[in-house]
């Protein structure tokens, strides 16, 4: 029997095409919705990792500050076209205009050179990096920037009293005019001002910074003479880790350690809102980045400071002919500088260690001495730009004495180790590094030994000093030279390497790119700053020698040691901490020292060399070195500008010329941090003991709390 077809139930409803299609659409969209939505949620997502990535430290601990930026135009209506008239200051990056916005805000308009070199560009960023990320009353505030083509242009708040330096230096009559004297209560608000500058900067900013150059002109002065600090475009930010012992080897064991994102980071716009070319070098953001992906590692990473290191390096690369009669001069005078930034304010307490460095200056002055710049660079004589020191012959002179006592043989072994005569003898500058690396151990060897033989005056004591001192040689030779031999291979080769590929300041990035492929390990430092001689060859050796920060600690420490001493100078001439050259090994302490000399400009209204055509007594020509004469004979209050007359407070000026000398002491470690700084300066602890040298017999506990209690109990 053959099966009934099943017929299809009449009541199942029918199959609607159309439904379906609305069905297939509905999923459709949905599915592309979502799709897109894992699109857009992957895209934000990868877009936080990058921004995370390159965040600056600052982030964590302060709101990111956006600061404003401003057209050319809008930049030369406010200074009306940087009339001269407007033109409130001169540094050595530019000029300072003082401007009015249109919503009728007074501003300052730094105008950086138009052709802006690799180290104006440098201290453009590090301006915008470091200052634009702070916020406090002590530190003049960024406001904004401009940048057009070759434009580069910093916009900050106005201080109507302008710097330090104009307050304390200029004439009495140009002071009276501006009603810009300073009486002593006024100078110590400004030590205070300071102080808590450098509190807020090294304890309250997370990493620490290190402004670098702590000196009157960057002291700025509101309308009721209240100081805020300025100029960050030497400063560092730190970053420390489990490590943190010595600064040079931070910076190696950072560029080690982060062989692999250095190079991706290097023209990327870091967490500030930051204008950054392409072509630009921004070494801060690698610091910041570095940072942010090593734990163990302390970065300090300075713009201008690697910028100063490649001047150097690019003039030894120059300097390879070895018939350098004619042309040494130049080329001493790049490497001089570096000498010359310890020059003339150590004293006979600690001057071994500089003695190398002077001595190198006074064979300029022997063998050239009326022809060229035998010191290098005018600013040298013009401390701080004003151009007082005008006797050079009788400053000369006065070095010369120190520098050369016949009386002491020692310094004669020194003497020999001359920067100066290794160009003479047709050495390149790299081997120089050799050289002066070498000289610098000895002379900290050296200044160590001095310190205490200079305790011993009598013959057997001289005698037992020079022995020590050549033992202490021996023993660097032994221990150091074979080492460094062994590395001049790659000394070579790095120069070899900086010849073909490393010259050009600039070079474009395709090249760059290109180069990145063939020699990956230097990749890196050129990201930080091509030009930068001294940085590629610091991360070009850490690479090949060091593992991790820890473990290569001591192999990068002893190197980049003898490097610094030759390229890393930084700061200013007689504010610069002498570890500046050497072994850096806490930089905040670096602040201290500039601190130190700081408090004794303010206090005596002069300059750190002080030296007028009129004849003066030698020995107060250096204001650091007389200071602590008159200390050893207990009368410091000698000190106090005489403009004061008597209307001064005795034992605030006696506590701030004692905090002083605590501050330059040659050791960093034994100068106090700026906490105990403002504690000190507020009465709030007592000054700790000065070294033997500085205190008169018997050394005495300074109880600055205890004096000014029995003072305020007196009175
Ligand atoms: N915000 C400001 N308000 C008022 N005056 C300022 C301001 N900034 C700078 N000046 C003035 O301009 C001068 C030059 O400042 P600038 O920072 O360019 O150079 P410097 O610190 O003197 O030298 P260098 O930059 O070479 O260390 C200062 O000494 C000060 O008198």
């Amino acid at each position: 029997m053959p099966s009934r077809p099943i017929s299809p139930n009449p009541n199942s409803p029918e199959p609607n095409p159309n439904s379906n299609t609305l069905f297939l659409c509905i999923t459709l969209t949905a599915s592309a919705i979502l799709f897109l939505a894992i699109l857009i949620f992957l895209y934000y997502l990868w877009k936080s990792f990058l921004h995370n990535s390159k965040t600056s430290p600052f982030d964590s601990s302060t709101e990111q500050l956006k600061l404003q930026r401003f057209s050319f135009k809008e930049l030369r209506n406010a200074t009306n076209d940087f009339n001269a008239e407007n033109s409130i200051g001169k540094g050595g990056s530019g000029t300072v205009f003082r401007g009015i916005l249109r919503d009728g805000k007074s501003v300052a308009v730094k105008k950086l050179e138009d052709l802006p070199s690799a180290q104006a560009e440098r201290e453009f960023q590090n301006e915008l990096q470091v200052l634009g990320g702070l916020r406090s009353p002590y530190v003049v505030a960024l406001l904004g920037y401009c940048l057009e083509k070759n434009k580069r242009l910093l916009v900050y708040e106005y201080m109507p009293n302008h710097s330090l330096q104009e307050s304390l230096f200029n004439s009495v009559e140009e002071n009276l005019n501006m009603n810009m004297n300073l009486n002593w209560e006024m100078r110590f608000q400004i030590i205070d001002d300071v102080a808590r500058a450098l509190a807020f900067l090294h304890l309250d900013c997370d990493p620490p910074v290190i402004h670098g150059d702590i000196k009157p002109s960057n002291v700025l002065l509101d309308w009721n003479f209240r100081a805020k600090i300025s100029d960050f475009g030497l400063s560092r930010v730190k970053v420390e880790g489990e490590f943190g012992v010595d600064l040079f080897s931070q910076e190696l064991g950072k560029s080690q350690e982060l062989s692999g994102t250095l190079a991706a980071v290097s023209v990327e716009t870091p967490g500030i809102s930051t204008p950054v070319e392409s072509n630009n070098e921004v070494d801060f953001s690698l610091a910041l980045q570095a940072s942010s992906s090593s734990k163990n590692s302390r970065v300090c990473c300075n713009a201008k400071a690697l910028n100063l290191g490649s001047l150097n390096y690019n003039a030894s690369i120059a300097n390879e002919s070895k018939n350098l009669k004619s042309k040494e001069i130049s080329n001493l005078e790049v490497a001089s500088d570096d000498w010359n930034r310890f020059v003339p304010y150590d004293d006979e307490y600690c001057s071994v260690e500089h003695s190398k460095e002077l001595n190198s200056n006074a064979s300029v002055v022997v063998d050239d001495a009326g022809s060229a710049k035998p010191w290098g660079r005018d600013w040298w004589w013009k401390q701080d730009g004003s151009g007082e020191l005008c006797s050079k012959d009788y400053v000369m002179e006065w070095i010369g004495s120190q520098i050369c006592p016949s009386e002491n043989p020692d310094w004669d072994e020194v003497g020999k180790c001359n920067p100066q005569k290794s160009n003479l003898d047709g050495s390149t500058q790299l081997d120089m590094f050799h050289t002066n690396a070498t000289n610098s151990h000895l002379q900290e060897l050296g200044s160590e030994d001095c310190n205490k033989g200079l305790e011993v005056k009598d013959t057997k004591g001289r005698k037992s000093f020079q022995k020590r001192h050549r033992k202490m040689q021996e023993w660097w030779k032994e221990e150091y030279l074979s080492e460094i031999s062994k590395k001049g291979s790659e000394i070579k080769k790095l120069k070899f390497r900086w010849k073909k590929g490393f010259k050009l300041p600039h070079f474009s990035l395709t090249r760059r790119l290109l180069f990145r492929r063939r020699t990956p390990f230097l990749e890196e430092n050129q990201n930080n700053c091509d030009a930068n001689g001294e940085f590629s060859f610091r991360g070009g050796w850490k690479k090949n020698n060091a593992h991790s920060v820890g473990s290569e600690m001591w192999s990068g420490d002893l190197f980049s040691r003898e490097l610094s001493s030759t390229t890393s100078m930084r700061g200013t001439l007689c504010y610069v901490a002498p570890e500046y050259g050497g072994t850096g090994y806490l930089m905040e302490k670096a602040d201290i020292y500039s601190f130190g000399v700081l408090i004794l400009v303010i206090v005596s209204g002069r300059r750190p060399l002080h030296v007028l055509s009129s004849p003066m007594k030698l020995e107060k020509a250096n204001l650091i070195s007389w200071c602590r004469h008159l200390a050893h004979a207990g009368n410091v209050l000698e000190l106090v500008d005489e403009r004061l007359k008597d209307m001064y407070n005795r034992s605030q000026a006696s506590l701030c010329i004692n905090l002083a000398l605590a501050c330059l002491q040659r050791m960093p470690e034994l100068r106090p941090d700026i906490g105990d700084i403002v504690k000190i300066l507020r009465g709030e602890m007592d000054l700790p003991p000065l070294p033997f040298e500085f205190s008169p017999s018997p050394p005495s506990k300074i109880s600055s709390r205890s004096k000014r209690k029995k003072k305020a109990d007196g009175q």
